[in-house]
């Protein structure tokens, strides 16, 4: 069967941290344009702490992280919708669009895209949320346009309060809720490493791990070998490699043409898999 005309868009989810943004070279966005333009569709949930982290500074708010969540009140919720829904997002989209690809931003609020509720740490947190349901159809009809869906994790609640949400956290739930076979996390490491014994007394050397298992990942979390910002992300693939998500790929977003080299299945980063 002759397939090239008939080829089914295939989407992903890339979730891209706020370590990693400022220094993502022209490269990166012009990957992401080919893959659009080859029919292989970024669906992209980004973070922003460190941006959100300046901005609070600068404004004099207190903010700290309760296991790496953000303590979070209504001042720092309006400053962290600022950031990621306003300055964050729109960069995001401006650079996509400048390297000629075609993308909408919006935040989980629009359109009710992102339902919250408060996380079970609400206590100590305050207004952090969980994704407890993301309506496909609005990333399918960007999708259906031909454009990236470039989306902030603010979420709402049924009450129409907003939660901030970890961005690993939101890409995990965008990934199982539209059904993708990969999430893509693109930080600033070039995958899970631990430190390796090269014998003999000689010194440790941290390697990247090229795959590694539900089982492993719970051993290095208990052994402190995954830590900080780490966590959200091995957690999240872990809430979300079920159903149709199949794998999740930690990889270094300044690696060049990172993203199709992942799409290719060249050995890249650290895979997740359950087991
Ligand atoms: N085993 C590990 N391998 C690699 N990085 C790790 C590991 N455990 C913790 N980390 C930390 O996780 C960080 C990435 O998380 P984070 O800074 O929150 O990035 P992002 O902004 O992309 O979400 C790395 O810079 C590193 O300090
Ligand atoms: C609840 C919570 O902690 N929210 C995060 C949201 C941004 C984020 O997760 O950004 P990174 O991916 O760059 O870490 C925050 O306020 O920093």
């Amino acid at each position: 069967m002759g397939e090239a005309g008939n080829i089914k868009p295939t989407k992903f989810v890339m979730k891209c941290g706020g370590s990693t943004l400022v220094a993502l070279p022209d490269s990166f966005f012009e990957d992401l344009r080919q893959l659009q333009a080859d029919g292989v569709i970024p669906v992209i949930v980004h973070g922003g702490g460190p941006a959100i982290n300046d901005t609070l500074n600068k404004l004099g708010i207190e903010s700290e992280f309760v296991n790496g969540l953000r303590k979070t009140n209504e001042a720092v919720l309006d400053v962290v919708e600022m950031v990621l829904a306003g300055q964050i997002n729109k960069e995001i989209v401006r650079r996509i669009q400048g390297a000629g690809g075609k993308a909408i931003g919006l935040s989980g609020v629009d359109g009710g895209l992102v339902t919250a509720v408060p996380v079970a740490s609400a206590a100590e947190v305050g207004l952090v949320g969980d994704v407890v349901a993301v309506a496909a159809e609005i990333v399918e009809g960007i999708v259906a346009m031909g454009y990236m869906p470039v989306i902030a994790p603010i979420g709402l609640g049924e009450d129409n309060q907003r939660y901030n949400i970890n961005a690993d956290t939101a890409a995990g739930a965008v990934a199982s809720h539209i059904g993708v076979k990969r999430m893509i996390v693109v930080t600033d490491v070039p995958g899970i490493m631990r430190e390796h014994d090269s014998g003999s007394g000689a010194a440790k050397v941290r390697v990247i791990l090229p795959q590694v298992t539900f089982a492993d990942i719970e051993e290095m979390m208990a052994s402190g070998e995954i830590y900080g910002g780490m966590i959200p992300k091995v957690k999240a693939a872990m809430k979300c490699i079920h159903g149709d998500v199949e794998e999740v790929v930690i990889v270094n977003g300044s690696e060049p043409e990172v993203l199709s080299k992942v799409m290719r299945g060249d050995a890249i980063g650290t895979r997740i898999v359950k087991g």
